[in-house]
């Protein structure tokens, strides 16, 4: 059976993508939690929403069919024992798993139909949408002024980090900060009990119960045998190790390349500093690179389940080794000036959605960046990207491939 999910490389050509249109959860962010929820300003929405229309539309306009997360949650939560059990995971991950605030939050929940209900936990519960009898001794010492039962999940528009395809499977991240961590449960649901996944031979390569941290914005699929990753702020070596043996084991999959890039909120994903353009090029953020070098790492199985390692510092060579290249083009963003290259790498300049061989969507206000693209013969689509880019994610970010064409060579 083919799986509904396949997907062999960053750069063949996009079929299926899953987006998630911003929604109230990004009203639900004022100063004091900025830094917890991960974002560094706080949208417009109304513009964020009309910028992501236009990216989505300029996917479908490539021919590109878009899927909806919070709508494949709903689909996945049709039937009603499903539907509990996923609340009651929900709740207890939100702080609430038994006690007087739980019974109402999941009474408040399920008076609403599914898909008010998913887009309600995305957005957050505020405590005086609910009315309580009694309240826990931690509600009234230690959370008193906090406005919410339930958190907002203002990242959920960056649907690439909470899962990542990977040939015919996925993985389902334990993420790092807790600002995150239960959007992966719809990705759970959504592959469990979504008609179009649940059943259809989807390989899990790791699922979310793990204590190790792993993100998709660090899960690069390089071709159809070679993953790259980022050993990062968000995701872990032990990780790392753990998803090389799973897909070592049971995929096509022989080679993983780990990058280990420096761990701030600025580069917080490997795609934030180096994403793949083409067969041969890529693009790269010069300063994560200290004279060409940088510590990576070239896994491989072993003998016994063993995994070999091998450190390596000149990313172009190994790049080029592991995919059997004469030349790889790292194409520097910012064109490496010493001002612009941060500046547009903090607005996600590196942060490219590859939809095809050569051919990437990029955010318009990185024009130096794009510019340069043009340059080294990349067709660039951009779009819009003034409230987008303040949740500092770009196209990469925001797009998980559900389908990708194989690459002919
Ligand atoms: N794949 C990515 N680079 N995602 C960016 C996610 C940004 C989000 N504010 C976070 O900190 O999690």
């Amino acid at each position: 059976m083919q799986s509904p999910i396949h997907v062999t490389s960053e750069i063949g050509k996009l079929k299926t993508v899953m987006l998630h249109r911003p929604g109230h959860e990004i009203e639900n962010v004022y100063p004091d939690i900025l830094h917890r929820m991960l974002v560094d300003d706080i949208p417009y929405l109304p513009i964020a929403q009309e910028e992501h229309d236009y990216f989505a539309k300029t996917l479908k306009d490539q021919g590109i069919e878009v899927l909806y997360f919070a709508k494949l949650a709903a689909e996945a939560l049709a039937d009603d024992q499903v539907k509990d059990e996923f609340l009651e995971k929900m709740l207890a991950e939100s702080g609430h798993a038994a006690g007087a605030v739980h019974d109402a939050l999941k009474e408040y929940l399920l008076s609403m139909d599914t898909q008010a209900m998913v887009d309600k936990i995305i957005a957050g519960v505020r405590k005086d949408e609910i009315h309580t009898k009694s309240v826990s001794l931690a509600e009234m010492a230690e959370d008193a002024d906090y406005p919410f039962f339930m958190d907002p999940m203002p990242n959920a528009y960056f649907t690439r980090d909470p899962q990542a395809s990977i040939g015919d499977g996925i993985t389902i991240n334990h993420m790092t900060f807790k600002a995150r961590q239960r959007e992966s449960l719809f990705t759970e649901y959504i592959i469990k009990h979504n008609p179009r996944f649940a059943n259809k031979g989807v390989h899990v390569w790791r699922d979310r119960y793990h204590d190790t941290r792993i993100e998709g914005g660090d899960e690069l699929v390089l071709s159809d045998h070679v993953f790259a990753i980022g050993i990062s702020q968000r995701t872990s070596a032990d990780a790392i190790m753990d998803i090389a043996r799973n897909l070592f084991k049971d995929s096509n999959y022989d080679t993983v390349v780990a990058i280990h890039i420096p761990h701030n909120h600025a580069m917080m994903h490997l795609d934030t500093v180096f994403t793949m353009i083409n067969y041969d090029q890529f693009t790269v953020h010069p300063q994560i690179l200290d004279g060409g070098k940088i510590d990576t790492y070239i896994l491989h199985p072993g003998k016994d389940g063993e995994i070999e390692i091998q450190h390596r510092t000149d990313l172009q060579k190994v790049l080029e080794e592991v995919l059997d290249k004469p030349e790889i083009d790292l194409i520097p963003t910012g064109n490496g000036d010493p001002i612009v290259a941060p500046r547009e790498q903090w607005n996600d300049g590196s942060n490219t959605l590859t939809i095809a061989p050569g051919e990437v969507v990029t955010y318009d206000r990185n024009y130096v960046s794009n510019d340069l693209l043009r340059k080294h013969g990349i067709l660039v689509h951009e779009v819009r990207s003034s409230e987008l880019s303040r949740g500092r994610g770009g196209p990469r970010c925001m797009s998980c491939p559900i389908v990708r064409e194989d690459l002919k060579n």
